[in-house]
């Protein structure tokens, strides 16, 4: 079994009890009565290279991270920094993270709010909605392609932009095919947690023009995303080397700082 395997299926169990405890009437009620999505692909188009900033306390590939006793605190400082979305792992057992961090997340800033989670039924979309997220993660690796277009089709019907998240090229045009608006190449391999910055050079270019393409992991300063933008990156989401640093505000300003440089193409 792949690490993404077993991530998926403790994603499962928890989700299983979820459903068991607040049926989904009662979770659509909360989505409905939830602040209006905030506009995640206006942000990520803007002009130069965007950055997303992650609240990530530990991860399958590192153990623990950080403890983030205040996620709030911590994405109110990274939106100072000029980050222009915030992606909150959500997923608990492997990633340290809930619902109810985004939703105190999203009641704190005023940019659009990602959930990172492992998503594989539409429950998870409304959840994200009900916790007033803007956006939500769907893993092609994790998803039959019909399982994938529903999930575009019911995040966009309820608000949510979907990122739809490719590591090879097969995967970049099973995205594009499903009609995703935005794909995040990820450097890292979900099934043997190996990083290749490579991946978004060889991936990115197999994408249409006018979708928007966010390269993933491993970004550990200004220089990684400056070959991403090289590489034709409209976005960067970074973590690790946000919430291990002692200033992730300074270090989220270092890179909307190379993000903006003059230098750098500008997008359409
Ligand atoms: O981070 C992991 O080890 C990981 C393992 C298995 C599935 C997903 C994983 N991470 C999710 C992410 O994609 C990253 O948190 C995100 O791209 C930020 O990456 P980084 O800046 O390298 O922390």
């Amino acid at each position: 079994m792949s690490v993404l395997d077993e991530i998926i299926e403790g994603v499962r169990a928890d989700l299983a009890d979820r459903q068991r405890e607040v049926p989904l009437d009662a979770v659509k009620e909360k989505a409905a009565a939830a602040p209006p999505p905030r506009d995640a692909l206006a942000a990520l188009r803007g002009p130069g290279v965007q950055v997303i900033a992650e609240v990530k306390r530990s991860s399958p590939s590192k153990g623990a991270l950080a403890a983030i006793a205040d996620p709030a605190a911590l994405a109110r400082d990274y939106e100072a920094g000029g980050a222009k979305v915030i992606s909150v792992l959500t997923e608990r057992r492997r990633f340290g993270g809930s619902l109810a961090d985004l939703a105190d997340v999203r009641a704190n800033v005023d940019v659009a709010v990602l959930r990172k989670d492992f998503i594989v039924t539409s429950y998870q979309l409304w959840e994200a909605r009900a916790a007033g997220a803007d956006m939500a993660l769907l893993i092609v690796a994790a998803l039959p392609q019909d399982a994938l277009v529903s999930l575009i089709e019911r995040a966009e019907s309820i608000g949510l932009l979907p990122l739809v998240e490719a590591h090879t090229e097969e995967e970049a045009a099973r995205a594009v095919e499903a009609g995703a608006k935005v794909v995040g190449v990820n450097a890292r391999d979900l099934r043997t947690l190996k990083v290749d910055r490579g991946v978004f050079a060889r991936v990115a270019p197999t994408l249409p023009k006018d979708v928007v393409k966010i390269a993933e992991s491993g970004v550990r300063g200004p220089h990684d995303l400056l070959a991403y933008a090289s590489s034709g990156a409209d976005a960067v989401l970074v973590g690790e080397s946000l919430v291990i640093g002692r200033d992730p505000r300074a270090a989220v300003a270092d890179l909307v700082a190379a993000g903006a440089h003059p230098a750098l193409r500008q997008s359409g």
